[in-house]
């Protein structure tokens, strides 16, 4: 690894990794301070070129390794995500098989570091030891191919992605997390966009895109409020997504511009771990707080069965158009926009959340603790705030029966947890 131009200007340390932290980073000390640096590995002596500085840490790109690589390193398959470029594939240098051991890592020492002592002791208490897996879909190509979803942005003439913790665009010649749908639309050699110009006319510098390649519907492009189908074409603002989980088929229509699980197994490895979380029993009354399009909600109806009653809350109003068109089948499940606060807890027998990356919030936490719900499931995309919801609702009395996470973003830091409390 060398020095790119762009990092040319940074003054650099040497270190030697010791750790890994939550947001993609290994962790050494130079003069006192942590070094937060991407592309490392815990056991290499690296040099970082330094990107921001400030009291007690500094972060930074490792741009070279000085003595002997990891043996989990790689060389970074999609180099326009490296040191000083876009962000997005910042695992991308760590062995398929170590990423979900350096997200298991991440996780435990979360909870511990956020959640406290009281919550690993639970945990332990419980029999339950944290862990992240991989799927196994993934295993063939390392994740990569992966992906149904892509938000990219025009820049000059092309589409770009924005440089790692700035609002610069770079342009970008590839995108080897997207599924091949999405490869195979022209978006990179410009060939989609001269497509594109002919119906829309040229697109201005800054325009937000949206790719998409549902499961049971062709690839689509969505633009201003637009879809626009492989040709270019205008089509249905209507992506259709069928998910497959046991013997069962769930059918799902969800805006282009929408939000959906971005990796093509995510859909139905999460049906899967919340449903098998929830122990739902034909009859029961169950609250979905931030619903979506309803991927979760349709399961949930048709296992709560004519006897039950599901309520789902959602803040995006598309979303919820989504939510009643997918539930028409249930007509004992009802979907209705909501901006949800503590305020929206309301008594069920399952409370199911799945936040944004901010999480339950301690209060909406507490709320749904001191509630009657048998079970509560939460489904976390963020360490930190999943350790702090967790130990808000253990504090509060209740206990974890069992914490699952899933690696649904392999070559990024992110991951995905399922919790079940009683
Ligand atoms: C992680 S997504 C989960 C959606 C759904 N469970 C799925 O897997 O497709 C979180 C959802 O929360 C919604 N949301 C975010 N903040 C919200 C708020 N303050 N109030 C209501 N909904 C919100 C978003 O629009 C998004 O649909």
């Amino acid at each position: 690894m060398t020095t790119s131009a762009a990092q040319a200007h940074h003054s650099t340390v040497d270190i030697t990794l010791e750790d890994i932290g939550h947001g993609g980073i290994a962790i050494g000390r130079a003069e006192g301070k942590a070094i937060l640096a991407r592309f490392g590995l815990p056991g290499e002596r690296v040099r970082v070129a330094l990107t921001e500085e400030r009291a007690r840490f500094a972060r930074g790109d490792v741009i070279e390794v000085l003595g002997e690589p990891s043996p989990y390193r790689q060389a970074h398959p999609w180099p326009e995500a490296g040191p000083g470029g876009v962000g997005g594939a910042d695992l991308g240098h760590v062995v398929f098989d170590y990423q979900h051991e350096w997200k298991t890592r991440v996780l435990t020492s979360t909870l511990r570091r956020i959640g406290g002592q009281a919550l690993s002791d639970h945990l332990e208490t419980q029999g339950i030891v944290p862990a992240v897996t991989a799927l196994e879909s993934d295993r063939a190509n390392g994740g990569w191919a992966s992906r149904t979803r892509i938000d990219v942005t025009v820049t000059a003439g092309r589409f770009g992605m924005f440089r790692e913790g700035s609002r610069e665009v770079l342009p970008i010649t590839s995108m080897p997390l997207a599924v091949k749908e999405i490869a195979e639309l022209g978006l990179w050699d410009g060939s989609y966009l001269t497509r594109l110009a002919r119906s829309l006319g040229p697109l201005r510098d800054g325009q937000r895109v949206r790719v998409l390649a549902p499961s049971a519907s062709p690839a689509a492009v969505s633009i201003g409020g637009r879809t626009f189908d492989a040709a270019a074409a205008e089509c249905s603002p209507f992506a259709r997504e069928e998910v497959h989980v046991g013997e069962e088929t769930y059918r799902y229509r969800v805006r282009a511009s929408g939000f959906w699980q971005v990796h093509r197994e995510a859909p139905a490895t999460l049906i899967n771990l919340v449903t098998r979380a929830a122990g739902v029993e034909p009859g029961d009354h169950i609250l979905e707080l931030y619903a979506g399009a309803g991927l979760l909600t349709v399961p949930l109806a048709r296992a709560v069965g004519a006897t039950g009653r599901v309520e789902s809350l959602e803040g995006a109003r598309t979303a919820v158009e989504d939510a009643r068109a997918n539930l028409r089948p249930y007509p004992w499940a009802r979907a209705r926009t909501a901006a949800i606060s503590a305020r929206d807890i309301d008594d069920a027998d399952i409370l199911l959340a799945d936040p944004p990356r901010s999480g339950l919030g301690i209060a909406a936490g507490r709320g749904a603790a001191a509630g009657q719900a048998r079970r509560i499931v939460l489904v976390s995309c963020d360490p930190a705030a999943l350790a702090r919801d967790v130990a808000a609702m253990v504090e509060a009395g209740r206990s974890v029966e069992s914490m699952r996470g899933a690696d649904l973003f392999p070559n990024t830091h992110h991951f995905e947890v399922v919790t079940a409390l009683r």
